[in-house]
């Protein structure tokens, strides 16, 4: 994400390695590349302008109060600028009223009925609520099914009604059939168009005008720039909505949308979108966007989406079976799918602190544990819970059955024998020394 960016900042900090301060003509240099760098990543010439004025006057007033190195003074006044520019604080979404009403709109094809899924799981998921779906699309039925499939897919209802035409009629029903059955959020989809024309904001301000919704949000799709930009700031002019959804951003190698929007709409946005999966989604965090931008990682989500995943019992049925040596390859196969539903790799990899600038050039594909996978899915039940009866017979057996190598059944293997020593260290002695360490660490001052 944003790989270009984080490059081009990073060599426009370099220009100050190895000076003792900040003086007129060092941060000049720096803010001409820091200028370049946010242009080529599609931000308007003003606002890269203004962005770098601001970032001048302040490293010029702090020069002399800090510490700092004047590349670290001029990475944080960066950080601190970008995550003004981007909204600030995160903005939270507004679920009172019973029900919660979200009116989602969106051009055709800018993620908006996959995002209206995304939501749905994530308030019955996330925040305990029961949430209906509505199809308002009355143009293509195929738009009205994508949402029934996507419904499927996380267990909420989808409220339609076929050959009603009127958009404004079917959500007040909608609303009425959560009044009358327990819906606590309705989440209205409505139909998209190829631009922002007079015909959609009408149909749009009649549902909003007949449903009063506590949400509007309009979704826009990162991978479009400054495009996503206009269209959110055309349609905030005709109608004043609430929040931003930024979706594709596993697509976006540029991120003028993610830090252009809020200014120049003066909307913030909501949450982002980094993929086609129901659990791609995350509120969206100003400041943990700006480190990310500023290849410092973001640990703070990295923790969050492992807690997300994170079962208790899971967890502890975990350590008995370590403590018996009975953790066997079912196990392992389980620690995977965990893994998998933190996301996709690459985005993992990118918030972990200095990874994602280290490891850019490196193709890392989203389904790593493919060969894994296959190689255990190809062993016994037997063989699984015990890979000791492993011979040379039964790898060969195993290769050909998941189309890959005894080399790497063998090194797959390998592994599982070092993670499972490592594991069982863990547990004794070495394991309640680490404990010991870290309980004493949380005394640590930062
Ligand atoms: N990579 C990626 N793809 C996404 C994301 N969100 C949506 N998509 C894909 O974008 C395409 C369009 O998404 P839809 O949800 O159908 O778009 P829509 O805005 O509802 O479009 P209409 O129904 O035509 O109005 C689909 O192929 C989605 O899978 C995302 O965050 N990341």
């Amino acid at each position: 994400m944003f790989d270009n960016l984080s490059d081009k900042l990073d060599k426009a900090f370099h220009i100050l390695k190895g000076h003792g301060k900040i003086t007129d003509v060092n941060v000049a240099d720096t803010l001409k590349e820091v200028r370049r760098a946010l242009l080529d990543a599609d931000v308007n010439f003003k606002i890269a302008k203004d962005f770098t004025t601001r970032v001048r006057d302040k490293a010029i007033g702090e020069n002399v109060l800090t510490t700092l190195q004047p590349g670290q003074l001029m990475v944080k006044i960066v950080k601190d600028e970008l995550t003004e520019l981007m909204g600030g604080d995160a903005a939270g979404i507004n679920l009172s009223g019973t029900p919660t009403v979200i009116l989602m709109s969106g051009l055709q094809g800018s993620g908006k009925t996959t995002f209206s899924g995304k939501l749905a799981n994530y308030l019955k998921t996330k925040k305990n609520k029961k949430p209906l779906l509505v199809a308002c699309d009355i143009y293509r039925p195929a738009a009205i099914n994508q949402l029934h499939v996507v419904g499927g897919q996380i267990g909420v209802e989808v409220y339609s009604e076929e050959g009603n035409r009127n958009p404004v009629e079917i959500a007040q029903n909608a609303i009425k059939h959560a009044k009358a059955n327990g819906f606590n959020v309705v989440i209205v989809d409505t139909a998209g168009r190829l631009a922002v024309d007079e015909e959609m904001m009408n149909e749009i301000a009649n549902v909003h005008k007949a449903i009063e919704p506590q949400e509007t949000l309009f979704v826009v799709d990162a991978m479009t720039g400054q495009d996503a930009v206009n269209t959110a700031k055309a349609f905030n002019d005709r109608l004043d909505f609430d929040g931003v959804i930024l979706t594709k951003l596993d697509g976006d190698t540029r991120g003028g949308a993610a830090i252009t929007i809020k200014s120049v709409v003066n909307k913030p946005i909501k949450f982002v979108g980094t993929g086609e999966k129901m659990e791609a989604i995350d509120v969206f965090y100003p400041a943990r966007m700006a480190e990310r931008i500023l290849g410092m990682g973001d640990v703070v989500s990295l923790v969050e989406r492992a807690q997300e995943q994170y079962d208790e019992e899971e967890a502890r049925k975990l350590q008995k079976k370590i403590a018996k040596n009975e953790f066997g390859f079912d196990d392992f196969l389980s620690q995977i799918q965990q893994v998998k539903k933190m996301g996709n790799m690459k985005d993992l990899v990118g918030m972990i602190p200095g990874a994602g600038k280290a490891l850019k050039d490196v193709e890392i594909e989203d389904d790593a544990f493919k060969h894994i996978e296959a190689i255990i899915h190809s062993m016994t039940p037997a063989e699984r819970s015990k890979p000791a009866v492993l011979d040379a017979k039964r790898k060969t057996r195993i290769a050909k059955g998941s189309g890959t190598s005894i080399q790497q059944v063998n090194q797959l293997l390998k592994q599982f024998d070092q993670m499972s020593k490592m594991m069982k260290m863990m547990q004794g002695g070495a394991g309640k020394n680490l404990m010991r360490m870290m309980g004493g660490m949380k005394g640590m001052k930062p």
